[in-house]
C-alpha cells in the first residue's frame, strides 16, 4: 500500500479524535489538550493530535521535499510528484470542511503544517500552498453547489486551483483591476483581460478570478467587481509561460489572458458587486499560513547558522564562541518567537470565529520582515560561503524576498494594521 495513504488515513484518524474531542468538550488547560488556553487564559502548549499532525508534517518535509529542493530550486521544474503526496497526506486540502472531502482543519493546525513545509523548501511550499489562497473564496464564500462542485473536485483528486487578481499593472491596488466582465443577456458574463503573476497558473484546473462588472469609475470599490470561478479549459483562457522568478523556482507564476471567455452565471461567487470584499476576505483565512511558512523559512536559516557556528573556526575558536556571532542567532531567536507567537495569534482568533484581519496582517508582516533578516544573517553567519550556491542559505535568502511582496507587500500589510488600527481607535473614543 502507498504509504501515503497510509499516512493519510492516520491524519484522519487524528482529526477524527480531535472532533470527537471537540464535541464533548472545548479544549480546556487542565486537560493539556489545547493549543490555546479558555477559561484559564493563553498557554502555548500543542494538544496531542496538533503534535502528530506536526510529527507527519516533518516526516514528510525530511523524506520528500528537503532531499529534492536544491536540484528544483536549480531546474525551476514543478514539483507535481510532491503536490499529489502532499494531497494523499491531506495537505493540500486541510482548510476545506469534511463534507467536501477536505481535513477541515483548524486554521491554527494548518499553519503548523505550513510551517514545516517552509521548513524543508518555500518554493515547493507554495506551490502546495498556493492552493488554499484558490480556494478560500469558495471555501468562505460559495454556495453549496459550487462547493460541492469546485472543493469536491479538489478532494477526490490531486487538481490544483489558483487565485487570479494580480494584473500587469495592479499588484497592490487591487481596486485597480481592469479585468472586466460583461454580462450576456442570458445573464452570464464574457471575461476579457490579463492577469499576472498567477501562482499555480500553468496547473489549475480552475481559477478564482476577480473581475470589474461596474465600468463606471466611480462606482464605488466594494460594488465594482465580482468574483468569479473560472474553468481552466475554458475557450478564451489563454496561458502564459513560466516566469523565471529570483527565487522560490520550483513554484509556478504565470500570466493569463481572458480573450471572450464566456463564464456561466452560476459561477459568480455571492452576486454581481460583491468581489473586492471576496478577494480581501480570502486573506484573513491565507495570510496565517503565508506567516507560517515564512517563519518555517526563518527557522531553517537559524538552524543552518547554527550548526555552522559549531563546525566553522577563526581565531582558533568555532565561531559560535565569538559574541558577534551569538548576537546574530540571539537576534534570529527574537524574530522567530515572535512572529511565531504572532501567526499563532493571528490563527487563533480566525478560530475563534473572529475578524482576524489586524492579526493577519501583523503576523504575515513581521514574519516576512523576520524571515528576511535570518536569511540574510544566516549568510553573513557562513561568511563567503553563505554567498555560494553549494551551500543552503544562498537559496533561503532569495526564496525569502517573496514574503515581503505576494499576499499583499509589508508596505500594504502595515496599511491594513493601521487602518485597523483606527477603526477600533475611534470605536472606543
Ligand atoms: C503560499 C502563498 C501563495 C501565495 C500566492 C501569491 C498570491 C498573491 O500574492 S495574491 C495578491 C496579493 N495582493 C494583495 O494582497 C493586495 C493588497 N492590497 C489590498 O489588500 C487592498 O488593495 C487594500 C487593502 C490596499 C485596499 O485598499 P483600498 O483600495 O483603499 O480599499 P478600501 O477602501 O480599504 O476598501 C474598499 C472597500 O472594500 C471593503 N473592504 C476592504 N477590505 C475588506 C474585507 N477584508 N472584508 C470586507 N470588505 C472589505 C471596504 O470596506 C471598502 O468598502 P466601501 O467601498 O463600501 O467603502
Amino acid at each position: 500500500m502507498n504509504p501515503f495513504k497510509l499516512a493519510r488515513s492516520s491524519l484522519a484518524s487524528i482529526l477524527c479524535r480531535s472532533v470527537q474531542r471537540q464535541t464533548t468538550t472545548i479544549r480546556h488547560v487542565s486537560d493539556g489538550s489545547g493549543a490555546a488556553g479558555t477559561d484559564s487564559g493563553p498557554f502555548f502548549d500543542l494538544s496531542e493530535d496538533q503534535r502528530n499532525i506536526v510529527d507527519l508534517a516533518e516526516k514528510f518535509v525530511r523524506e520528500e521535499i528537503i532531499p529534492v529542493a536544491p536540484k528544483l530550486d536549480k531546474t525551476g521544474e514543478y514539483p507535481m510528484d510532491i503536490v499529489k503526496k502532499a494531497w494523499e497526506l491531506g495537505f493540500v486540502t486541510n482548510a476545506i470542511p469534511p463534507q467536501y472531502g477536505g481535513m477541515g482543519l483548524s486554521l491554527l493546525d494548518h499553519c503548523l503544517i505550513e510551517e514545516k513545509i517552509g521548513y524543508g523548501c518555500t518554493g515547493i511550499g507554495t506551490a502546495i500552498s498556493a492552493n488554499a489562497l484558490g480556494q478560500a473564496p469558495v471555501i468562505l464564500f460559495g454556495n453549496e453547489e459550487q462547493k460541492k462542485e469546485y472543493l469536491g473536485r479538489l478532494t477526490a483528486e490531486p487538481l490544483i486551483c489558483a487565485y487570479a487578481v494580480t494584473e500587469p499593472g495592479t499588484g497592490s491596488d487591487v481596486a485597480g483591476v481592469k479585468t472586466r466582465a460583461e454580462r450576456t443577456p442570458d445573464g452570464d458574463y464574457i471575461l476579457n483581460g490579463n492577469k499576472m503573476w498567477i501562482t499555480n497558473a500553468g496547473y489549475a484546473n480552475w481559477f478564482f478570478v476577480l473581475a470589474r462588472t461596474n465600468p463606471d469609475p466611480k462606482a464605488k470599490t466594494s460594488e465594482a467587481f465580482t468574483g468569479f470561478i473560472v474553468e481552466r479549459d475554458t475557450p478564451g483562457v489563454i496561458i502564459g509561460r513560466k516566469e523565471w522568478n529570483m527565487g522560490q523556482r520550483a513554484s509556478d507564476t504565470r500570466g493569463i489572458t481572458f480573450e471572450n471567455a464566456l463564464v456561466p452565471k452560476k459561477n459568480v461567487l455571492l452576486k454581481e458587486g460583491n468581489g473586492f470584499r471576496i478577494a480581501m476576505g480570502a486573506f484573513d483565512l491565507t495570510r496565517p499560513p503565508v506567516a507560517a511558512g515564512a517563519v518555517g523559512l526563518a527557522q531553517r536559516a537559524f538552524d543552518e547558522a547554527t550548526a555552522y557556528s559549531f563546525q566553522r573556526k577563526t581565531f582558533g575558536i568555532p565561531i559560535a564562541a565569538h559574541q558577534a556571532i551569538q548576537f546574530i542567532l540571539a537576534d534570529m531567536a527574537i524574530g522567530i518567537e515572535t512572529s511565531r507567537m504572532a501567526y499563532y495569534r493571528a490563527a487563533w482568533e480566525f478560530d475563534q470565529g473572529r475578524r482576524n484581519t489586524y492579526w493577519a496582517s501583523i503576523a504575515k508582516c513581521h514574519a516576512g520582515d523576520v524571515a528576511n533578516k535570518c536569511a540574510t544573517d544566516a549568510v553573513q553567519v557562513f561568511g563567503g560561503a553563505g554567498f555560494n550556491s553549494e551551500f543552503p542559505v544562498e537559496k533561503l535568502m532569495r526564496d525569502a524576498k517573496i514574503f515581503q511582496i505576494y499576499e499583499g507587500t509589508a508596505q500594504i500589510q502595515r496599511l491594513v494594521i493601521s487602518r485597523e488600527h483606527f477603526t477600533l481607535a475611534k470605536q472606543k473614543a
